[in-house]
């Protein structure tokens, strides 16, 4: 991937969703001039909501776009907590274009994992021999989590798995969620950060090992 090190910050919340939202389109806009159809992997969480909900109403040619979802909670589908369910009902249901849940409710949330990662292997060009997103766009949480690759758990240090389901013991629960190897092989990633401590925490990213720091140099960074 090539060092896509820029920094957008924003000073307002309303700039902060709109900036942000104008940046995505015209990344998306140059990657639809490079290839006829892209893959773009959504996170979750609250941050990215109202920027998705701004950008679904953009003219841009959303049948040539596919979504995935970067990580997901498991819990069911209709849940309020579901990254799906909550990205669908601002973005996903009025947009022309295929997406595809981690959580299926036929399947048990490690088969789901597994299901996931078959179908990105199926539907996504390969690069270096891994596939490849044409864009990733990533959360962070406090504690320097992105994606659900929370400090200290075993997802981390996966090289072999591009999709796996990730045991959280401060959370009590697991997550679904995408490794390190399929984020890093995305040909762009956007990381959307805001509030104070979440600046801090990337200004301080030199003397800590949080998650995110493994990203850190590849990315275009929207901060408010
Ligand atoms: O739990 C999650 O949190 C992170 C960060 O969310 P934010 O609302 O604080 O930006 C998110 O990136 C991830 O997808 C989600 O599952």
């Amino acid at each position: 991937m090539k060092n896509n090190l820029q920094q957008l910050t924003t000073f307002s919340p309303d700039e902060f969703v709109h900036k942000s939202s104008k940046v995505l389109e015209s990344i998306i806009l140059d990657l639809l001039k490079e290839e006829k159809a892209i893959n773009i992997a959504l996170s979750g969480g609250s941050s990215p909501l109202p920027i998705y909900e701004l950008l679904s109403t953009y003219k841009l040619d959303w049948k040539r776009i596919s979504f995935y979802l970067v990580d997901e909670r498991c819990v069911p589908l209709k849940s309020e907590q579901s990254n799906f369910n909550n990205i669908h009902n601002c973005f996903f249901k009025s947009l022309h274009s295929k997406y595809y849940s981690m959580v299926r409710e036929d399947l048990t949330y490690e088969e789901t994992a597994i299901n996931y990662e078959k179908l990105i292997i199926k539907n996504l060009r390969s690069k270096n021999d891994l596939p490849q997103f044409d864009l990733i766009i990533l959360g962070m949480g406090l504690d320097g989590h992105t994606a659900s690759l929370f400090p200290g758990t075993d997802a981390l240090g996966n090289k072999k798995d591009l999709v796996v389901l990730n045991k959280i013991p401060k959370l009590n629960t697991d997550r679904i969620t995408m490794t390190f190897p399929l984020i890093l092989n995305s040909k762009k990633i956007v990381l959307i950060a805001s509030g104070e401590e979440k600046l801090n925490l990337l200004k301080n990213l030199c003397e800590n090992n949080h998650p995110i720091s493994k990203i850190i140099p590849q990315i275009y960074t929207i901060l408010n």
